[in-house]
């Protein structure tokens, strides 16, 4: 198993650091267009293996797409991050560049890679990968709902003074501040309603907190959050090479699914060895439906700005 990341900044770094911890591959590039950076970063890592016991093999490359030959699932998280103020929708223009580019590269190399997009503003970033790409749509896969997923489980925590592990839940819906959709009604601690155990008022202020997650981050660090969203990727790419059939919310081609056609949005996804399996459809109420539809409204008006 081959696994490459492009992108070796605060989240390409982080992603490959889990993957390696977690020995998902017997190697892993990081790739990166700043000199030397990804190699210093991979020999650092390497030399936690004789502390960590690890025996995965970081490879760094700078620009060279030839050490990424035949990988297996390909990271991308090149691109600028937001900054305190900014929306991720207001990336689009340096970054849409920079993920076509990236993803043409990698296709020479690797074209049974299965792709998971992590550069914002990412639904818009997937789509344009599937456009540039040209292979199946199970293999390309957004990261967003895991990361939106594990924060909104920890604010339930937060609030009910429990473990996270105890805390089920899903958002579903775009990667965005206004985009996302915590199904509060769905979230369980243990298999119990967390409406059992917290009131609407709370529930809903969770909810609003989940939405804003990475801007709220963003605000108290300078720029976005990496430590979650590190695991998140490499959890999805854990689903993926241990083909362990988890159901992540993830940003993936809709072709009628959830009312929607022609575009990426999160949703519930069997993740395995070919990529995401199975769409799980989920019986949402009307208010729910109204607010994806709402959402694909959003998501659908930052694909129409992408160049033909
Ligand atoms: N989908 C999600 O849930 C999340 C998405 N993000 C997004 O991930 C992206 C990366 O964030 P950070 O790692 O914090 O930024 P960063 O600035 O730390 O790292 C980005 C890296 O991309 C590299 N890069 C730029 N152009 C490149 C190219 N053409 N080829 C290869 N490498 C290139 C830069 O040199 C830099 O090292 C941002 O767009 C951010 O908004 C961040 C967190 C979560
Ligand atoms: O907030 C950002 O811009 C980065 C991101 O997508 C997240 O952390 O959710």
């Amino acid at each position: 198993m081959k696994i490459t990341v492009v992108g070796a900044g605060a989240v390409g770094a982080t992603t490959a650091d889990n993957i390696i911890r977690r020995e998902l591959a017997e190697e892993v590039v990081l790739l990166d267009i700043k000199e030397g950076v990804a190699e210093g970063k991979s020999l650092d890592m390497y030399q936690t293996a004789a502390l960590l016991g690890f025996n995965t093999l970081p490879v760094g490359s700078t620009n060279d797409y030839e050490k990424t030959k035949g990988s297996d699932v390909v990271v991308i998280t090149s691109g600028l991050p937001r900054k305190p103020g900014m929306t991720r929708e207001e990336l689009i223009g340096v970054n849409a560049d920079i993920v076509k580019s990236v993803t043409q590269n990698i296709l020479k190399y690797s074209p049974k890679a299965i792709l998971v997009i992590v550069s914002n503003p990412m639904d818009t970033m997937t789509y344009l990968a599937f456009r540039e790409a040209g292979v199946p749509k199970k293999r390309i896969i957004g990261m967003g709902g895991a990361l939106d997923s594990a924060r909104f489980k920890t604010y339930l925590a937060l609030e009910m003074g429990v473990t996270p592990n105890d805390i089920n839940g899903m958002v579903i819906g775009g990667h965005g501040d206004t985009t996302m959709i915590p199904l509060t009604r769905l979230a369980t601690y243990n298999g119990i309603p967390v409406s059992r155990f917290l009131s609407e008022d709370k529930l809903a202020k969770i909810a609003a907190d989940t939405m804003v997650g990475g801007a709220t981050l963003t605000k108290l660090i300078g720029t976005s959050a990496w430590y979650a969203p590190g695991a998140a990727t490499a959890f999805i790419v854990e689903s993926i090479v241990r083909n362990q059939k988890r159901i992540v919310p993830c940003s993936v081609y809709l072709n009628g699914e959830y009312g929607q056609k022609d575009i990426f949005m999160g949703v519930p996804v069997v993740i395995g060895r070919n990529g995401w399996e199975k769409i799980i459809n989920l019986r949402l109420s009307e208010k729910e439906k109204a607010a994806f539809a709402k959402s694909a409204e959003a998501v659908r008006a930052m694909n129409a700005v992408l160049p033909a």
